[in-house]
């Protein structure tokens, strides 16, 4: 921690400073002290001088006086030997007052002036130090003064020694000497005290002085000490401060490390030093077992040498690295892990430890693993769905482009799975599927590939067939017609047993250039070939199936457009009586086709059906249908005409066709008698209950209703008679050789007794020739539409051949 780091640093430089503080306050208050007492000691010891000085000065003037009065050699000697302490002190100050001081000659006059010894060293520095300040010049202007008397003194000794010593001495000459070394004594004594009262006060005020002084700096320093003392208990109160958030961080960090992650702390050689209890739970080693340990007990064997050597190396740049990673517990189990490895550096940057922290994603995979389990597959059959199966084909065509091995795709539709449906209902169906898959699953190879598109639609992808196509389509073939054989065997839904065929439509692939969704194409357009050859059958795509299925792709997108720019139209072909009087029409659609001309319904209408556009269609006619009816009652000729138009089973099928019906009746305010719906007889055999619901609610409208195309389906009497049909049309193909197929001709003989039975009106199509008309008319059917009486024709060419009729 930095800033703790830096606090503590401040605060030790805060100590060194206030001892060193300390150290040298009392460095300098010894210091001063020291000072201080060698110059009391000097001033003493010039006191104590001035006191010898004075009485040496005092003993050789009496003992001058005494040898004026005796002239004793030995007063003069003494004389002599007292002066010498002042001459000895002068020859001192003349020798510290040279402008380079000589400290040995002073130190000699010192002696000689009596001093002590060990004195005179301080009495030289004092001297030497203060001679400039006012209050030593007042001294040495004393001493000065001083020693001048003395050498006045001296004089006057000499020259009594000379009278005496040549007998010239008088009363008169000792008198005047009495006198004049009485005055010289008085202003010696005068100076001595002004000498001895200035040293006085020296020394008071130095004394005074030196105490401030030290008063002033022990205040200074104690006032620098108290400064750094707060700052250092700043400091302190601010390391507290840091102390105890740092061991609440180490709290926090502690209850940190026992989080629900998985924690592991190693040194920088690896070897395991703390896990957390999240980890202990996770793997089952304690934290005795694992310490002390490497990481690389923890390996699950599943990753290769390179993994952890890139791993590591990321961790050594980068200074940490998380990725999947596959880790052992304790008891050998293998489990997958998201971890991150954290590099800790210590202050010379180097690595000191690495964190690791994991979570356990065996959960996270397992549902990662179900989700893509159910994107992937088929949740009734469980087997690969669509997607996975494009998948795996995209993957097939490229290695299939590598190897040059051709593949198969197989789209297989059960034959009728609709109906079983309809009749024995969605839980049976989903049994069938669930059949038909285990079947498939059971009869291929592994690495083939058997899904569910959806509905009963499921493609099977062969892989490693020959390089050759004729050799890979006869393997193909065969697979298929045995599919077939395993598909068609009875099976057994609950209390059903029933048969399913299905029907296979093949295409080759070998990856060249091939697109998956194209392939798919392929093989749905051979499987409707294969319906179409009448089922339980296979069929190979070939490219005239494409061309005729990119025509219809074409005509898809033109019928939308035609329905949009109105380019149908309503052709109208009459129906006639015994007597040949025109009794109504069949409406019949013509699309106008803006560069083909007119094209006939047999081309459009069941592509119309498949894709929906039926719907729109069917409403477009029954409106145009009832728009002309309404049209017609305004003439005696055409308001009695029942108009036919056809209704596909679809259009039927619709919820609110009845609804569409009774409004568009009601909307042309037609007579409902005078719109006649033709219902096809393969209409009627789906839910038949249903079927005769909406045809009572037709019915209750006051709509007719025309059995179509009667005799081509089932034909089932048991149906017809609870049918509120209202007419019987005998389809053209029983019509065309009634003349010369007694087959026919019993047909229509049978299907006109039996309409008569029922109390049903019967209509024959197809009549072109008198032959035919005549047979039908002596079998009792009188009503007829035919190219014998008119073609569908448009509205303009029918209306003129009402007028000739
Ligand atoms: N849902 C709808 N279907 C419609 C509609 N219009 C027609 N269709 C269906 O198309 C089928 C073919 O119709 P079309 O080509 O118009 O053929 C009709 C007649 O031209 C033809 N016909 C009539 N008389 C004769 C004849 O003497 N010889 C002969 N070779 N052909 C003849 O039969 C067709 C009418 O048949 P049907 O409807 O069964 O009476 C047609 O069968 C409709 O299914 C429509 O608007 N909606």
């Amino acid at each position: 921690m930095p800033k703790k780091l830096a606090m503590r640093n401040t605060t030790i430089s805060h100590v060194y400073l206030i001892i060193a503080m300390f150290v040298a306050m009392i460095i300098t208050l010894t210091f001063l002290m020291q000072i201080q007492m060698n110059a009391l000691m000097a001033v003493r010891a010039y006191i104590g001088g001035a006191g010898v000085w004075a009485k040496a000065q005092k003993e050789a003037i009496l003992s001058l006086e005494h040898y004026a009065l005796t002239h004793d050699e030995n007063d003069y000697q003494n004389y002599q030997r007292s002066i010498q302490i002042p001459i000895g002190d002068l020859q001192a100050r003349i020798a510290l007052q040279k402008p380079n001081p000589d400290l040995a000659m002073a130190r000699e006059g010192f002696l000689i002036g009596g001093n002590h010894p060990e004195d005179i060293e301080s009495m030289s520095d004092l001297f030497l130090r203060f001679q400039n300040f006012s209050f030593m010049t007042e001294v040495i202007k004393s001493w000065t003064t001083g020693d001048k008397l003395i050498a006045e003194l001296n004089e006057e000794a000499e020259k009594l020694h000379q009278d005496i010593s040549s007998h010239s001495i008088n009363s008169d000459t000792v008198h005047t000497f009495m006198i004049r070394t009485n005055i010289i004594n008085q202003h010696l004594t005068e100076q001595e005290n002004l000498f001895s009262s200035t040293l006085a006060t020296i020394s008071r005020s130095a004394s005074h002085a030196s105490r401030n002084f030290s008063y002033t700096i022990a205040l200074l320093f104690t006032l620098l000490g108290v400064g750094i003392s707060w700052t250092i208990i700043a400091r302190i109160r601010a390391i507290d401060t840091v102390l105890h958030n740092s061991e609440a961080y180490l709290r926090i960090a502690a209850t940190a490390f026992e989080s629900q992650e998985n924690l592991i702390i190693t040194d920088a050689n690896e070897v395991i030093l703390r896990v957390n209890k999240a980890f202990t739970e996770n793997t089952g080693y304690s934290a005795e077992e694992i310490i002390g340990q490497t990481p690389r007990l923890l390996k699950s064997g599943r990753h290769p040498p390179e993994f952890y050597k890139e791993m590591w190396e990321t961790i050594q740049l980068k200074g940490a690295w998380q990725g999947e990673i596959w880790g052992r517990r304790k008891n050998g189990q293998i489990y997958p892990k998201w971890l991150s490895i954290s590099a800790v550096k210590g202050a010379g940057g180097h690595i000191t430890h690495y964190i690791g922290s994991y979570i356990d994603i065996t959960e996270r995979k397992e549902a990662e693993e179900k989700i893509k389990y159910i994107a992937f597959h088929d949740h009734l059959t469980n087997l690969p769905n669509r997607r996975l199966l494009l998948d795996r084909l995209q993957q097939a065509l490229t290695s299939n482009a590598r190897s040059g091995r051709k593949g198969a795709l197989l789209f297989i539709d059960l034959d009728n799975f609709k109906d079983l449906n309809d009749t024995l209902g969605h839980d049976t169906g989903d049994l069938l599927l669930q059949q038909v898959a285990q079947r498939l699953e059971a009869s291929f190879r592994e690495n083939d590939t058997v899904s569910r598109m959806g509905g009963d639609e499921f493609v099977v992808m062969l892989l490693d067939l020959s390089e050759h196509h004729m050799e890979a389509a006869t393997q193909t073939e065969l697979i298929g017609e045995k599919t077939l054989a395993i598909l068609s065997q009875p099976y057994q839904l609950d209390k059903y047993e029933l048969t399913c065929t299905a029907s296979i439509g093949i295409t080759l692939f070998d990856g060249n250039d091939q697109m998956k969704d194209e392939l798919m194409k392929q093989a749905d357009i051979a499987m409707y070939q294969a319906k179409k050859a009448g089922r339980n059958t296979l069929r190979f795509f070939d490219n005239q199936m494409q061309d005729a299925i990119t025509i219809r792709t074409k005509l898809d997108t033109e019928l939308h457009k035609a329905l949009e720019s109105q380019q149908f139209q309503l052709y109208y072909q009459i129906q006639v009586d015994n007597a040949r009087r025109p009794i109504g029409a069949e409406a019949l659609i013509r699309w106008q086709h803006p560069t083909r001309g007119v094209v006939f319904p047999g081309e459009f209408i069941a592509l119309a059906e498949e894709t929906g556009l039926i719907l729109p269609i069917g409403k477009w006619v029954l409106d145009t249908a009832c728009a002309q009816i309404k049209a017609w009652q305004n003439d005696a000729s055409t308001q009695a005409l029942v108009l036919a138009v056809n209704v596909s089973a679809n259009q039927f099928r619709q919820a609110d066709f009845v609804s569409q019906v009774q409004t568009c009746v009601q909307l042309h305010a037609i007579n409902p008698m005078l719109l006649k719906l033709e219902l096809t007889e393969s209409l009627m055999l789906k839910d038949v209950d249903d079927t005769i619901v909406t045809m009572n609610s037709l019915k209750e409208i006051g709509v007719q209703l025309s059995l179509d195309d009667f005799g081509t389906g089932y034909s089932s009497l048991q149906y017809l008679k609870r049918l509120p049909f209202d007419q019987i049309k005998i389809d053209r193909s029983f019509v065309r050789d009634i003349a010369t197929d007694p087959n026919d001709a019993a047909i229509v003989q049978t299907i006109i007794a039996m309409a008569k039975t029922l109390g049903l009106n019967v209509i024959a199509e197809g009549v072109e020739t008198e032959e035919q008309r005549e047979f039908l008319n002596l079998r009792g059917c009188y009503a007829y539409q035919g190219y014998l009486f008119g073609k569908p024709v448009p509205l303009e060419q029918f209306e003129a051949m009402l007028e000739l009729a």
